[in-house]
């Protein structure tokens, strides 16, 4: 069983990478709950009342990904769990949550996390991390159109995205679950470039080769799916 998981900031192109992988690996996506999240608007509209009910949302939602995702053979999963954490403290730090609600929210994630320490996989294989500037994240998030992410619907939201960006690299730097890389997600298109998409998975396809995770000799065309 391989598991690869993307990480990035907000609009980066997980959900984007996860698809393109898994469909030229042949292996199954599981993709963060957003569309069908009743609290993501709530939170955009009230930060302060919901943070800390988003975020028991997304653990919880990321807790029945990941157990599902473990039934399966191979798979690529659009965000990791180590993330869920970064968000939170995040908003903590930002005066979104209670002391009680900090207290009970990362007692529920070491909860969870012991859960997870007794599945058959605890880690994923590799962590595929997107790296954008806050230029490019903008650009995304208008792109891609979701009412409540745009700077228009709250002047707050630019020092909350860059303040996000601020976290991250530290986060990355820190992150020893799994081998790692980093994807350049202003220098490649990997969504209409064809050129730029096949750098991209090749880097990947190198790292899992480098990792023991794919055969040394494998191409696509062989259209071997990645090993166990
Ligand atoms: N490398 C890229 N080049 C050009 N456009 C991209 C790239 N990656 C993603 N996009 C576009 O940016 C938008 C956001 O991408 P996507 O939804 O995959 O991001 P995400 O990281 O999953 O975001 P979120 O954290 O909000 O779930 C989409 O419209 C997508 O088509
Ligand atoms: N507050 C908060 N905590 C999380 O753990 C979290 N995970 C994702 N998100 C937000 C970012 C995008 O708008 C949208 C899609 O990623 O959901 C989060 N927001």
């Amino acid at each position: 069983m391989t598991v690869i998981v993307l990480s990035g900031p907000i609009g980066a192109g997980k959900s984007s990478l996860t698809g393109i992988l898994s469909n030229y690996l042949g292996t199954k996506p599981f993709y963060e709950s957003v569309d069908d999240n009743p609290v993501l608007p709530l939170f955009y509209a009230d930060p302060k009342k919901y943070a800390f009910l988003l975020q028991v949302y997304f653990l919880n939602t990321r807790f029945h990904s990941i157990k599902d995702a473990l039934t399966e053979d191979n798979n690529v999963l659009d965000r990791s769990i180590y993330e869920d954490a970064l968000f939170f403290q995040m908003n903590a730090d930002i005066g979104r949550a209670t002391p009680e609600e900090v207290d009970t929210y990362y007692e529920l994630l070491h909860n969870m996390m012991g859960e997870l320490d007794r599945m058959p996989k605890k880690n994923p294989d590799l962590l595929v991390h997107i790296n954008v500037s806050y230029d490019t994240m903008i650009k995304r998030i208008q792109k891609r159109g979701r009412p409540y992410e745009q700077l228009s619907y709250d002047s707050t939201l630019e020092d909350y995205y860059k303040r996000l960006l601020r976290y991250y690299k530290p986060w990355y730097e820190k992150y020893d679950y799994s081998p790692k890389m980093e994807i350049d997600g202003d220098k490649y298109d990997f969504m209409s470039s064809e050129e730029d998409r096949e750098v991209v998975l090749d880097q990947i396809v190198d790292k899992l080769k480098e990792v023991g995770k794919l055969p040394m000799d494998w191409n696509k065309s062989t259209d071997i799916q990645i090993e166990a």
